[in-house]
């Protein structure tokens, strides 16, 4: 295993080396998945020809500009649902990670598949448990090594391996299974899409080449990508401007001023220039994917004179390079200033910043990503105040983090709202 924890060796490996580091280093419960291997995006091995064409499906109908425009209606609407909801529970307290969550899946689910996934209205709180925990349950096996993975011979013997890959099979199956059925039995003749043209599952099920099974597999990937990183991010920005109370007035005046008497749009909002340093401050401080997605050397290379032997397992420490004095002053402290007047961004150009990595793996979404926080958060901001239950002081909100692949806030983030307007 080789661990990349400065700027220029995470460049040696993401960008001077990338092709032969593209690889994903996989434990043996991914392998034990039925049929996977050629349906991922995220996990997928190398960057061969299924990982292409879900690629580039995906840039067609989530990632790319013309998408993102045709799906700015969405976004808007399922924020709003959320707004409604909260409105009706003014002065009890929710727990905001769930509806955060909740919110993005059905954003997410409805680009690809013209389908919400919850009813956040009439609130399932169970049912967004289970579809968190199934979230994570993914992430933490098809990311983690187990025994075997040091112990290949093992491998004929290893039934928790396979059980806990058919469990998570069987539970994919059910979140899709009927959705991709749906959906083929009426062939596109009663369905409309979100966009009026083809969404994501239309496209994959004309594809002959992928199976149920596979096409379960790339949605749900798709809404991990979507929905895990950005919750963890859109929690942790809310608490840091919760907590200081003067960074939370300064966003405050700034979209009023930009909003002028309208609701928060992705336009308005994207003038937000504090606010946005606000979220990039958020990534910086708060790295989602601390070690990124693990990488596997394709072929035995040279870099910085060391010799890393091919199938070796790479992570690039995105958020040690993130916090590292010599590249950040007053590296710990949440300094939303700092991205004023720079042109550090997401595009991972910058070597000493990369929430979403860079290269060939590098994550498509970003853009998606930064739209739906800076709804989500424009639109929990200016509607509502928050306080903490039991009267608790904002500056003693709970800041700490569990860390299972991504890393999140420990405790759930729970808030009671006050409506800002009423009408
Ligand atoms: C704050 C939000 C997000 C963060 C911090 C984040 C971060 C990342 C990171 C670190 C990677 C792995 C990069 C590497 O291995 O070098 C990744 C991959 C990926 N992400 Fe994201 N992501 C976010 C949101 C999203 C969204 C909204 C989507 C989809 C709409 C998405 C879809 C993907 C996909 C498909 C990959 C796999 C790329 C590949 O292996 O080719 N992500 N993301």
């Amino acid at each position: 295993m080789v661990v990349a924890s400065s700027p220029d060796t995470a460049k040696e490996f993401c960008k001077t080396h990338d092709r032969m580091f593209s690889g994903r280093h996989l434990p043996s419960v991914y392998h034990n998945l039925p049929r996977t291997m050629d349906s991922s995006i995220v996990l997928s091995p190398e960057c061969g020809r299924s990982w292409k064409l879900l690629r580039s499906i995906g840039q067609n109908c989530v990632f790319s500009s013309k998408a993102m425009e045709t799906n700015a209606w969405i976004r808007k609407a399922k924020v709003m649902e959320m707004v409604s909801h909260i409105s009706s529970k003014e002065g009890e307290v929710v727990n905001l990670e769930d509806l955060i969550f909740a919110t993005l899946a059905n954003i997410i689910s409805s680009v690809l598949t013209s389908r919400d996934l919850f009813d956040v209205k009439n609130e399932a709180k169970d049912k967004y448990r289970v579809m968190m925990g199934l979230v994570n349950e993914v992430i933490e096996k098809t990311t983690t090594l187990g025994l075997v993975d040091f112990l290949p011979v093992l491998r004929w013997v290893d039934f928790w391996s396979k059980g806990k890959a058919m469990d998570m099979y069987r539970k994919i199956k059910l979140t899709w299974g009927s959705i991709i059925q749906e959906r083929r039995s009426s062939k596109g003749s009663d369905h409309k899409s979100s966009s009026d043209g083809q969404d994501f599952l239309d496209i994959v099920l004309a594809d002959s080449s992928f199976s149920e099974d596979q096409i379960g597999n790339a949605l749900m990937e798709l809404l991990i990508g979507a929905t895990d990183s950005t919750t963890i991010t859109t929690v942790w920005l809310m608490v840091e401007l919760i907590r200081n109370q003067e960074m939370l007035s300064r966003v405050r005046d700034e979209i009023a001023q930009t909003v002028t008497g309208d609701k928060p749009s992705e336009s308005l909002l994207s003038q937000c220039h504090y606010f946005q340093a606000c979220i990039k401050e958020t990534l910086r401080l708060h790295v989602p994917a601390p070690l990124l997605v693990p990488h596997r050397a394709t072929e035995t290379c040279k870099v910085n004179n060391y010799v890393i032997p091919k199938d070796s397992m790479i992570l690039v420490n995105a958020w040690g390079i993130a916090r590292d004095p010599d590249y950040w002053n007053d590296a710990t402290v949440f300094k939303p200033d700092r991205f004023l007047d720079t042109k550090i961004g997401f595009r991972g150009t910058h070597f000493e910043y990369l929430p979403f990595g860079t290269g060939l793996r590098m994550c498509p979404g970003s853009t998606v990503a930064f739209k739906n926080i800076q709804m989500l958060v424009g639109s929990l901001l200016h509607y509502f105040d928050w306080s903490l239950p039991g009267g608790v002081a904002l500056t003693a909100i709970d800041m700490n983090e569990k860390y299972v692949t991504t890393l999140k806030k420990e405790k759930p983030l729970l808030l009671i709202p006050k409506l800002r307007y009423k009408n």
